[in-house]
């Protein structure tokens, strides 16, 4: 056996001997690749979790790059994999695709299950640190250290070619992850993003409920704020905008003050479509989600 193969052997074996903390809850052949869920207990977020991993083809022969992506508001781990119709693109390219959750869930904090726009799936991917969220509310660590941490131990992942992306909320948990944690992400892109939260109404909502009122501290979470003082490796960030989008012309998402705000930044450049005719929905994520894995792929496959 050529030694090439006996090496792909042993780090196969190594990787397909899963984690004891994870359990797989389901598993689905999908475009030559498989679609996952697990579950596990955070020590982030101190609640039992599910995530999906979609693993492409490639994985079962080489390392493959990842990218995460973060959903929206009322989300699970469900909504991307069943919606969006990525797979068949991230198999063609070779990605590893991450869904975390939206929350912690079942915390018993009082109000937590009250609105759909604050607590149990709307994390909003930030640590917080007003009472009663602080001890479990941490999405930011939580996707961008503990989750990290774990699917670098159970898949065959290239360190250092890492994605991120996401839908309104998680387009704004997208942006912030990568604007914060300059050279931990190599590619970002974004459908509707929230990209003014410390301005619009969610935002106001979530950063008040989780920081507190001191509006200062709401600009580490704000992507606004954060793409002025960018000092990391640079990045292109995609974003694609449906015109007719509810959200947007209720002014929650502000897509033009994150152009504006990169023009005064050093690195960050920000390509916004807008997409006439489009909506919030899934169908306009499924429509373009081709266009955003091939983003990825170019600069995780460079
Ligand atoms: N139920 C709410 C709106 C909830 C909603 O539209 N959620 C979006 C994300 S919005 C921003 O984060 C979503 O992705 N929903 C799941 C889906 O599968 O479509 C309301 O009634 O206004």
């Amino acid at each position: 056996m050529p030694a090439g193969s006996c090496l792909n052997f042993q780090k196969l074996f190594s990787y397909n001997t899963m984690s004891e903390s994870l359990k797989l809850e389901s598993t689905a052949k999908c475009f030559g690749g498989s679609q996952n869920v697990y579950s596990h207990e955070s020590t982030e977020l101190k609640c039992n979790m599910k995530f999906a991993v979609f693993v492409p083809p490639q994985h079962a022969e080489d390392a493959v790059p990842v990218v995460y992506w973060l959903s929206g508001l009322t989300c699970t781990e469900q909504n991307f994999i069943t919606k969006a119709g990525a797979q068949q693109h991230a198999a063609l390219h070779g990605l590893l695709i991450v869904c975390p959750d939206t929350s912690p869930r079942d915390c018993k904090i009082e109000g937590e299950d009250a609105d759909y726009d604050f607590g149990t799936g709307a994390g909003f991917y930030v640590d917080a640190t007003a009472e009663p969220w602080k001890t479990n509310y941490r999405m930011y660590s939580y996707v961008t250290q503990e989750l990290p941490v774990l699917i670098a131990a159970n898949f065959n992942i290239i360190p250092g070619k890492t994605g991120i992306m996401g839908h309104s909320m998680g387009g704004h948990g997208a942006l912030v992850c990568a604007l914060k944690k300059t050279g931990q992400y190599q590619s970002v892109s974004a459908f509707a993003p929230i990209c003014h939260p410390s301005v619009s109404p969610w935002g106001i909502k979530a950063f008040k409920g989780y920081l507190g009122p001191n509006e200062d501290t709401w600009q580490e979470y704000d992507a606004c704020a954060l793409v002025k003082k960018y000092s990391g490796p640079p990045l292109q960030i995609l974003i694609d905008q449906g015109t007719e989008d509810n959200f947007y012309t209720q002014k929650q998402l502000l897509p033009e003050d994150l152009v504006r705000a990169s023009q005064e930044s050093r690195g960050v450049s920000v390509v916004l479509r807008m997409q006439q005719e489009y909506d919030h929905s899934y169908y306009f994520i499924a429509t373009f989600i081709a266009s955003h894995l091939e983003h990825h792929a170019k600069y995780l496959k460079a």
